[in-house]
């Protein structure tokens, strides 16, 4: 079984997050997610409230193989990973991250260790040019890199808490930040 690993801050989850986990869901047999601290992050949306606008999301898009796992929180993947391994010791793992990410990911915990058990799954993202370095550093930690043919949309969490526009949000989520009181 092919399975889909994606972490996100979720702060807030937005359209793209949705549209990313249904393109995964047509090419992989299960996509799980979670939502999870960022080390590099700080201040961000206490983690049970941005659990549950994940949930939300996954629940819109009722499709049977995109799963929100939230057991596999952890601020470092590599033990997200592991813990996915654990439980699905017979399935090969794809991490899949936006392109906005690269420059940082060298920097990550266990790097060499994370990258070791997965193959990872690099997503275009609008207005970010993959610099060669970066791509080369990775080359050489990777077993197995890709570049995906697929271009997120043009949308971001933190546009969302800059400009507060709902229609990059789903209603629901939208209904649910403002009985928060969430990002004012
Ligand atoms: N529009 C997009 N296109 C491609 N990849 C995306 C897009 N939005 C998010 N991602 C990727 O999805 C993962 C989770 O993203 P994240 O939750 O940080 O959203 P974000 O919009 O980048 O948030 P923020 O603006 O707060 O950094 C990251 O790997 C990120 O690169
Ligand atoms: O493992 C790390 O060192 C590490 C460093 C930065 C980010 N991450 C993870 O990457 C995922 C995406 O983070 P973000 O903020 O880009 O959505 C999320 O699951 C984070 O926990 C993980």
């Amino acid at each position: 079984m092919r399975i889909a690993l994606f972490g996100t801050s979720a702060d807030p989850p937005t359209t793209a997050h949705g549209d990313i986990l249904q393109w995964l869901s047509d090419r992989y047999d299960r996509v799980l997610v979670w939502a999870a601290d960022n080390p590099f992050k700080v201040q961000q949306t206490p983690l049970p409230l941005r659990q549950t606008m994940l949930g939300l999301l996954v629940q819109h898009l009722n499709c049977p193989n995109i799963e929100h796992r939230a057991e596999l929180s952890h601020r470092y993947t590599l033990h997200s990973v592991e813990a996915a391994r654990a439980q699905w010791p017979q399935d090969s793992f794809t991490l899949v991250v936006g392109s906005d990410v690269l420059p940082k990911l060298r920097h990550w915990y266990r790097v060499e260790d994370l990258l070791r058990q997965v193959s990872l799954l690099v997503l275009q993202r609008p207005g970010v040019v993959i610099d060669r370095e970066d791509w080369q550093a990775l080359q050489t930690l990777c077993h197995h890199l890709e570049l995906a043919n697929y271009r997120g949309p043009q949308v971001s969490s933190t546009t969302y808490r800059q400009e507060g526009d709902p229609q990059q949000l789903l209603p629901a989520i939208a209904q649910y930040i403002q009985q928060q009181g969430l990002y004012s």
